[in-house]
């Protein structure tokens, strides 16, 4: 259900606790605290600069951080790294990639931490990869090679390759960016569906309207604390939206249960002079 945090057996599958982290003597986030059940969607939110690509970092164990992160109760530094990669997938923001590979084959590394070291793909990894490239409607692409992808290609390439992965929980990273309307919503039902399959996402974004259409529950980030966490329309409110985004906004919820942001322009300066109190 979309409150429950624990799973069947009481545990959380992630549970974030006391999470700092320090990079080259700057402190980047403080103090976050947050659970999150098997199948739930959390969307991430907050200013350019607020720490949300750190959070991802932390929770991936790519970054040290001072208190604890557990995955089903176990803390991810008590795990391998193969543990870790079966556990989660990480869909990074499109950068330029440095290596050639074909379409097929890169989708295929999504595969790796199943295997044993140097154990050979099996025909079984080879048709995931067929489905996957399918889903992400990208099937003509198998033999092209990764440099020559469009950024939205390239995007719809990664989550392709975490698709493949098989791991509980999805860590996207602003996934939608370099994505047409179409494939926006496109890749966003292509999550939903690993949700409902009992996946564990969570994504950072910021598109407010598209995170308080998918996610279940959202957190707002901002000076690289936790500003706000809950459902979409307790922590979307237009004074929040304005003192953390500088943004003022009428909101108004349709019908059919999405939130409608009417965005009217920047918080003035007079706005922030009249401070009630
Ligand atoms: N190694 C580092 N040393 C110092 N500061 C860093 C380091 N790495 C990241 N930062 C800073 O930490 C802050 C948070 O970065 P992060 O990438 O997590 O932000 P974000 O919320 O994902 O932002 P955006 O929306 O712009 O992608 C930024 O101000 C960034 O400049």
């Amino acid at each position: 259900g979309l409150f429950a945090l624990t799973s069947g057996n009481g545990v959380a599958l992630l549970s974030v606790d006391r999470l700092s982290v320090t990079l080259d003597g700057h402190t980047i986030l403080r103090d976050v605290g947050f659970e999150v059940a098997a199948g739930q969607w959390v969307g991430i939110l907050g200013p350019n600069g607020a720490g949300k690509t750190t959070l991802l970092r932390a929770i991936g164990g790519h970054i040290p951080f001072e208190g604890e992160v557990r995955l089903r109760g176990t803390p991810i530094e008590a795990m391998s790294a193969q543990e870790q990669a079966r556990a989660q997938a990480f869909v990074r923001q499109a950068r330029s990639l440095t290596f050639d590979f074909a379409v097929e084959e890169f989708v295929l590394l999504g595969r790796a931490p199943q295997r044993g070291w140097l154990q050979p793909y099996r025909e079984s990894d080879r048709e995931r990869v067929r489905e996957a490239l399918a889903r992400v409607e990208l099937e003509g692409f198998a033999t092209r090679s990764v440099l020559s992808l469009s950024g939205g290609e390239m995007q719809r390439v990664f989550l392709a390759q975490a698709l493949v992965q098989g791991a509980d929980l999805l860590l996207l990273d602003e996934p939608t960016a370099h994505l047409d309307v179409h494939y926006q919503f496109s890749f966003m039902e292509q999550i939903r569906a690993q949700a409902e399959a009992g996946r564990t996402v969570l994504a950072v974004g910021h598109d407010l309207e598209l995170a308080a259409r998918y996610a279940d529950r959202l957190l707002l980030i901002a000076d690289g604390e936790l500003r706000a966490q809950g459902p979409p329309a307790s922590v979307l409110t237009p004074e929040r939206i304005a003192s953390v985004f500088g943004v003022r906004v009428a909101l108004d919820q349709h019908p059919d249960g999405t939130l409608r942001i009417d965005y009217l322009g920047p918080v003035s300066s007079s706005d922030e002079n009249r401070v009630p109190g």
